[in-house]
C-alpha cells in the first residue's frame, strides 16, 4: 500500500470488476434497510402495510370493499381484497411476462404513476409488493380475474414459474398475496398479533367504505382471534375510542371532511376530530391517503395553523386578551388529534413513508379546516370557552414556567462562585448571551472594548489548557484553567454535568489567527468533545474566525482571512487612491477594539462557524479527535502544521 502510494500506481484489485451493479431484486435483499427503514420488528410488520396499502388503494379508489388479513400458525400472512385484482394479461414492454410477474419482480412497476388508475393512492413508488416479494422465503399470488383464478408463485423474488391458471373463480374477483418473511433477513423477529390488529384496525377508520376482516391462528392471550371493522363515523369515531373514558372538553370532538375538489377544483379530501382533555398528554396521529406518517410533515403543519389561527380569533371576539399568547406547544398539550387526507401525487421521505413533505398539503389542509373550526367554536360557545380556558391556562402556565427558569438563573448566577477572571455579561436571561473563550494575555484588553456589554462574556484563558485525553480524570477536576471554565458555564463536570444549567447561549472559542491558536481551539473542542459533547451536540460551541491581514487604501479598509483572499484584493485593489498597505495580525491582541469588534465579534458583519459533528462518521471523529490531542506529538504536529488557519475544517 505505501508503495502503491509513493509511486502512484492504483493497486490491481481495485479495478472495474470491483464495481458491483445489483440487479433486479438482488438491491432490496443486500440493503433492506433503505426499502423498509431496517430488518428488525418494525420493518418486518412493514411488510403487511406495503401489502395491505395496495388493497386499501383499491377500495379507496372504488373498487373494492372488503379487504381480509389472516396471521397462520407458520407466521404467513394472508392478504385478500375483492378489487380489480392486479392485471396478469403479458406486459407490453415484456411481452413473454404477465403484467403480475412484473410487479412483482421489478423495481419501479406500478399502475400509481400517471394518476389514471388510482386518483389518491397511497403507493406511489412502484416498489412495495416487489420489496415484499424479494424479502419473502415464498410469496404466492393468486388473481381472481374473468371468472378465472390464476396463481403464480415466488421464492425471495424469483418466480418459481410462469403465472397459471389454477381454476375457476365464477363470484370471485380481486387479489389474494401470501408470504411467509425471510428468516435470512428479519432473524428471530415475528409478527405480533397485537401490532398487525391495531395497524389494521386504524386502517379500517381512515375509509368508512371499506370492512376489514382479521383473522389470526396465533393465540396471544389478549388480541382477538376473529374481528370485523367498519366505521361508519370515521375519525370522529376513533378519537372517542381512543379517549375511552378520559373526561374531555368538548362533548363532542370537533370533527369533519371537506372534500377539495369542492372547494379548491382539486381531486382528494382531509378529514379530521380533535378533542382537549386535562387527563392524559396530547397526541397527533396523521395519515396520507390511509399511510401513517409518525413524523407528521405539511398536512399536521396546516391543520395546527388552523387551530391556532381560529383559537386566537375566538379569543379576540370574546376578548379575551391572553388568547394571543397561546403557541402550538400548548394546542398539543392535551390536545388529542386525527388527521387524515387524501392527495394526489403525494410526496413523503423515503419507502417508508413516515413523513408527509407535499408543501401544498399545507395549504389545502389548513383552509379546509379553518372555516369549520371558526363555525364550530361559534356554534358551540359553551366547549369553546372550556378549549380556551384550558388553552390561556397552558400558555400561562409554560410562560410561568420559563420565567421561573430565568429567575433561577438569576439567583444562580448570584450564589454561583464565578471566576475572577471572567468579565461577565448583565443580561439577567441566557437568551442571545455570548460566552467568548480568549486566549488571555493577548485578547484581554481590546476584546473587554469591543464587545457588548449586556449580552457577551469573557473569558480569559492563561495559555495552553490541559490536553484532556492524555489526563487522567482525577487531574480535569484540579486543572485551574478547566475549573474556571466550568464555573463559568455553570454546567458542572463529570456525573454532575447538566447542559440545562448552561448559562450562556452560545459558547465561542476566539484564538489568535497562528498555530498556537489552533493548538489551543483544537485543545478547547477536544475537551468539549470527550467531557461535555452535549454542548456541540445542542449546536452551542463556536469557533470565531479572526482576520489576518488588514489592507487599506486611502479611505478604503477591508479584512482577509486567508492569504489567497489578501491576494485577490491586491489584485483587484480596494477601490481607494494611493497604495495599498498591508498589515498583518499577529495575534488578536494586535487588533484595535474596533478591528476586532467588527471582524470578530459584532454579529451583524462578523463570521462564526458552529462546531458539528459529522454524524455519518462518529468513528472518524474520535479517530480525529485520537490523532490530534492522543499520545503521538508527531501526528498532532503535523496535522495542526497543515491546517493551522483552517481549523475551522475540523468539524470535530
Ligand atoms: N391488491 C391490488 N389490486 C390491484 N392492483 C394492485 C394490487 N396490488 C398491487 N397492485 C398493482 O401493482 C402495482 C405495484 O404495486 P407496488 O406495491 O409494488 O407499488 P405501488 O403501490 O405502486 O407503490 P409503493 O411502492 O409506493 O407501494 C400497483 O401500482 C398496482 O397497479
Amino acid at each position: 500500500m505505501a508503495n502503491d502510494l509513493l509511486t502512484g500506481t492504483a493497486p490491481d484489485d481495485y479495478n472495474a470488476s470491483s464495481i458491483e451493479v445489483l440487479e433486479g431484486l438482488e438491491p432490496v435483499r443486500k440493503r433492506p434497510g433503505m426499502y423498509i427503514g431496517g430488518t428488525d420488528e418494525r420493518a418486518l410488520h412493514h411488510l403487511v402495510a406495503e401489502v395491505l396499502d395496495n388493497s386499501m388503494d383499491e377500495a379507496v379508489a372504488g373498487h373494492a370493499n372488503r379487504i381480509e388479513v389472516e396471521l397462520h400458525e407458520d407466521y404467513s400472512v394472508t392478504i385478500r381484497d375483492n378489487g380489480r385484482g392486479i392485471p396478469i394479461d403479458p406486459h407490453p414492454k415484456f411481452p413473454d411476462k404477465s403484467a403480475l410477474e412484473v410487479i412483482l419482480c421489478t423495481l419501479h412497476a406500478g399502475g400509481k404513476f400517471s394518476g389514471k388508475a388510482y386518483q389518491t393512492s397511497g403507493g406511489l413508488h412502484g416498489v412495495g409488493a416487489s420489496v415484499v416479494n424479494a424479502l419473502s422465503d415464498t410469496m404466492v399470488v393468486q388473481v381472481a380475474r374473468n371468472k378465472e383464478l390464476y396463481e403464480q408463485r415466488f421464492s425471495r423474488g424469483i418466480p418459481l414459474g410462469p403465472i397459471q391458471k389454477v381454476g375457476a373463480a365464477p363470484n370471485r374477483r380481486g387479489t389474494t398475496v401470501t408470504f411467509h418473511a425471510d428468516e435470512q433477513i428479519f432473524g428471530h423477529h415475528r409478527f405480533k398479533p397485537a401490532r398487525l390488529f391495531k395497524s389494521i384496525r386504524s386502517k379500517a377508520y381512515l375509509f368508512s367504505g371499506v370492512e376489514i376482516r382479521w383473522k389470526s391462528a396465533i393465540n396471544d392471550g389478549e388480541t382477538p382471534q376473529d374481528a370485523v371493522f367498519h366505521f361508519p363515523g370515521g375519525l370522529s369515531d376513533y378519537l372517542s375510542e381512543t379517549l375511552g373514558t378520559a373526561s374531555t372538553y368538548a362533548d363532542r370532538p370537533f370533527a369533519g371532511t371537506v372534500e377539495f375538489s369542492e372547494k379548491f377544483n382539486v381531486p382528494g379530501k382531509v378529514e379530521w376530530a380533535i378533542n382537549w382533555t386535562p387527563s392524559r398528554d396530547g397526541f397527533i396521529q396523521s395519515y396520507c391517503n390511509t399511510v401513517p406518517t409518525p413524523e407528521g410533515g405539511t398536512h399536521e403543519a396546516g391543520f395546527w395553523a388552523a387551530i391556532l389561527k381560529g383559537i386566537r380569533a375566538y379569543g379576540e371576539l370574546v376578548n379575551n386578551r391572553k388568547a394571543k399568547e397561546i403557541t402550538r406547544e400548548d394546542l398539543i398539550t392535551g390536545g388529542c388529534a386525527l388527521v387524515s387526507c387524501f392527495i394526489s401525487e403525494p410526496e413523503f421521505v423515503g419507502q417508508t413513508k413516515d413523513r408527509l413533505a407535499t408543501m401544498e398539503a399545507a395549504r389545502l389542509v389548513e383552509n379546509s379546516v379553518r372555516d369549520h373550526f371558526d363555525n364550530w367554536l361559534a356554534a358551540d360557545t359553551k366547549s369553546a370557552g372550556a378549549i380556551l380556558d384550558f388553552l390561556v391556562l397552558r400558555a400561562e402556565e409554560r410562560l410561568r414556567r420559563r420565567q421561573e427558569k430565568e429567575t433561577q438563573r438569576k439567583t444562580a448566577t448570584k450564589k454561583l462562585r464565578l471566576p475572577g477572571k471572567l468579565v461577565d455579561c448583565t443580561s439577567s436571561t441566557r437568551e442571545g448571551t455570548e460566552l467568548f473563550i480568549v486566549e488571555g494575555d493577548s485578547a484581554g484588553g481590546s476584546a473587554k472594548m469591543a464587545r457588548d456589554r449586556k449580552n457577551q462574556a469573557l473569558l480569559p484563558l492563561r495559555g495552553k489548557i490541559l490536553n484532556v485525553l492524555g489526563a487522567a480524570s482525577g487531574k480535569l477536576g484540579s486543572n485551574q484553567e478547566i475549573s474556571d471554565l466550568t464555573q463559568a458555564l455553570g454546567v458542572g463536570l463529570g456525573t454532575k454535568f447538566n447542559i440545562d444549567d448552561l448559562r450562556y447561549d452560545k459558547v465561542i472559542i476566539m484564538t489568535d489567527a497562528d498555530v498556537d491558536g489552533a493548538h489551543i481551539a483544537a485543545l478547547l473542542m477536544t475537551f468539549f468533545f470527550t467531557q461535555m459533547r452535549p454542548m456541540i451536540d445542542k449546536g452551542h460551541l463556536y469557533l470565531a474566525c479572526p482576520p489576518l491581514f488588514r489592507l487599506t487604501q486611502g479611505a478604503k479598509r477591508v479584512y482577509c482571512i486567508d492569504e489567497a483572499e489578501k491576494a485577490i484584493w491586491l489584485e483587484k485593489g480596494l477601490g481607494g487612491k494611493g497604495k495599498i498597505d498591508v498589515s498583518r495580525f499577529k495575534g488578536l491582541g494586535e487588533m484595535d477594539a474596533k478591528d476586532l469588534k467588527e471582524t470578530t465579534m459584532d454579529p451583524a458583519s462578523r463570521k462564526l462557524i458552529r462546531v458539528t459533528i459529522d454524524e455519518d462518521e462518529p468513528g472518524e471523529t474520535g479517530d480525529l479527535v485520537e490523532r490530534l490531542m492522543g499520545k503521538k506529538p508527531e501526528l498532532r504536529f503535523q496535522y495542526i502544521s497543515e491546517n493551522a488557519r483552517f481549523v475551522e475544517e475540523l468539524d470535530v
